[in-house]
């Protein structure tokens, strides 16, 4: 793609934005034979979905992952051709001296809460957790079924047998209370096999109250899933919408996560593969619209439609009428090792209720593509407003881990104020209006779900709309 200082003048459909829901509706229209020419502010395209190679390691902007239960996504990507090194299923939760695993509630839901030896590393040396690929690729059973009894004592593990040495004592007990690891998968199960619709005509609430009407306890949402959503929603008070929630389970419960080889900016990049390089104008900002004409730092376009497809606070300012979209912040902690603290693809969650860190992950068990020969990245992400300095992050890194991190080289902290639209009750179906004036249309997260999924529906949705109008 090039940066380009001239525009034509004419077309049909001027799309304000490359982000997945800017790319998604070009694919749409491109796939119609429609006219079209986007104009994408930055650089490059992807929106905030990029990666920065920075001395031999991929640092995303913000820890985020593709979700193969997006069914958008797999509808537009290839997504073996994105070399996708996938993370355990299943979490690990420290809590006081003992990490718990939880299972994937629908692959194990009787050990969806067990307690197994896990696969810390002491400072010294390497504890290996069965083998740390498990999870990747196949049915990622290997990784999260481990164990029958739930008796950390057994060594059924196969933890043992490798000689390695672990950090910790471990005693049996496990996350949540009993009953928790049978309402998670009944939960998880319903939301990955009901209808949508039948989802989304539930009656709509807060998360919080949502899982706790899924009879959840207190313990299992404060140790498991305040810390693992708030990761997900940027926000630890869960006020994000229920319905939300039902389409982000299913998506855990129907797909896996993953990181592409080559950073994760490799899916804005198989997004625009099809679409010729020409009709793509980077670092070209739209400052001004109106039905029929754009108004951008390279000149004036005419057009018969204008998709805003920008992120959600400047959609705002093109387009007053839409409202303000109030945002949720992230922030990722990159740190380098050389001794990886688990040799395994899984995020670590706090259950102490320390309410810091959201998850830490040694993101190159995943993806080896990600730090140079002889190191791993780890990604920390911190939810909300607060960014805590780096040695505080790194006084938690030491407590989650449960071993000195006083080598770990800090690389850099990606902090995004803006990173995902608050999406609290109500949100009904998820399909906020996308085309608010005659020939103005608007896509992005905040138009659905605040995720991958809702911003490429959202474009693909309003790409159909503008077909409708151009043609119908
Ligand atoms: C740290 C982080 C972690 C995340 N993790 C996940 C995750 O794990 N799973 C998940 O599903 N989602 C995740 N998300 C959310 C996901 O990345 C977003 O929902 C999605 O990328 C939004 O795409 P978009 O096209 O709607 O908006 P954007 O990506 O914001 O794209 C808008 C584009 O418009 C351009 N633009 C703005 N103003 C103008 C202008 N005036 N003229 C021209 N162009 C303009 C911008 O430069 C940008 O390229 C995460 C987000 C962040 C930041």
């Amino acid at each position: 793609m090039t940066v380009v200082s001239e525009l034509p003048t004419e077309t049909d459909v001027v799309i304000v934005g490359g982000g997945l829901a800017g790319l998604a509706a070009a694919r749409r229209l491109h796939r119609a034979g429609t006219p079209w020419l986007l104009v994408e502010a930055a650089e490059r395209l992807g929106g905030r979905v990029g990666t920065d190679a920075v001395d031999g390691y991929l640092i995303d902007r913000g820890f985020q992952v593709v979700n193969t239960g997006y069914p958008r996504l797999s509808a537009l990507v290839d997504l073996t051709s994105l070399g996708l090194g996938y993370f355990t299923q299943g979490v690990l939760v420290r809590r006081g001296d003992t990490l718990h695993r939880m299972v994937h509630p629908l692959r194990d839901p009787f050990g969806a809460a067990r307690t197994v030896l896990t696969g810390l590393a002491d400072a010294a040396g390497v504890g290996r957790l069965g083998n740390a690929s498990a999870g990747m690729g196949g049915s990622g059973s290997g990784a999260v079924g481990l164990g029958g009894s739930g008796n950390a004592s057994t060594g059924e593990d196969g933890d043992r047998g490798t000689g390695g040495r672990l950090a910790e004592v471990r005693r049996i007990s496990s996350v949540g209370r009993a009953g928790d690891r049978l309402r998670l998968a009944a939960l998880a199960a319903r939301c990955a096999s009901y209808p949508v619709d039948r989802l989304l005509a539930a009656p709509e609430t807060s998360t919080e109250a949502a899982l706790r009407r899924a009879g959840l306890s207190d313990r299992i949402v404060e140790e498991l899933l305040r810390p693992f959503l708030s990761g997900v929603f940027g926000e630890r008070e869960l006020r994000t919408s229920s319905h939300v929630l039902a389409m982000i389970v299913r998506s855990f419960a129907r797909g896996r996560i993953g990181l592409p080889a080559a950073g994760i900016a490799a899916l804005p990049e198989a997004l625009a593969a099809p679409l010729p390089e020409s009709l793509i104008a980077l670092g070209v900002s739209a400052t001004s619209l109106r039905p029929g004409l754009v108004n951008t730092s390279a000149g004036a376009v005419r057009c018969r439609a204008v998709l805003v497809a920008t992120d959600p606070v400047t959609a705002t300012a093109l387009l007053p009428p839409l409202g303000r979209v109030r945002m949720h912040a992230l922030t990722t902690y990159y740190h380098s090792t050389a001794e990886p603290p688990l040799d395994e693809p899984i995020l670590l969650l706090d259950g102490d209720r320390r309410e810091l860190v959201a998850n830490t992950v040694v993101v190159s068990r995943a993806a080896p593509t990600y730090a140079p020969p002889g190191r791993h990245l780890v990604a920390t992400s911190v939810a909300g407003p607060l960014v805590p300095p780096e040695p505080v992050v790194r006084t938690e890194l030491a407590r989650l881990y449960g071993r000195p991190v006083d080598d770990w080289e800090h690389l850099t902290t990606v902090g995004v104020p803006e990173a995902l639209p608050a999406a609290p009750a109500p949100q009904g179906r998820l399909r906020k209006p996308v085309a608010p004036r005659e020939g103005i249309f608007v896509a992005g997260d905040h138009r659905g779900s605040p995720s991958v999924q809702g911003a490429l529906a959202s474009g693909w949705r309003a790409a159909g709309a503008i077909i409708g109008f151009l043609h119908g």
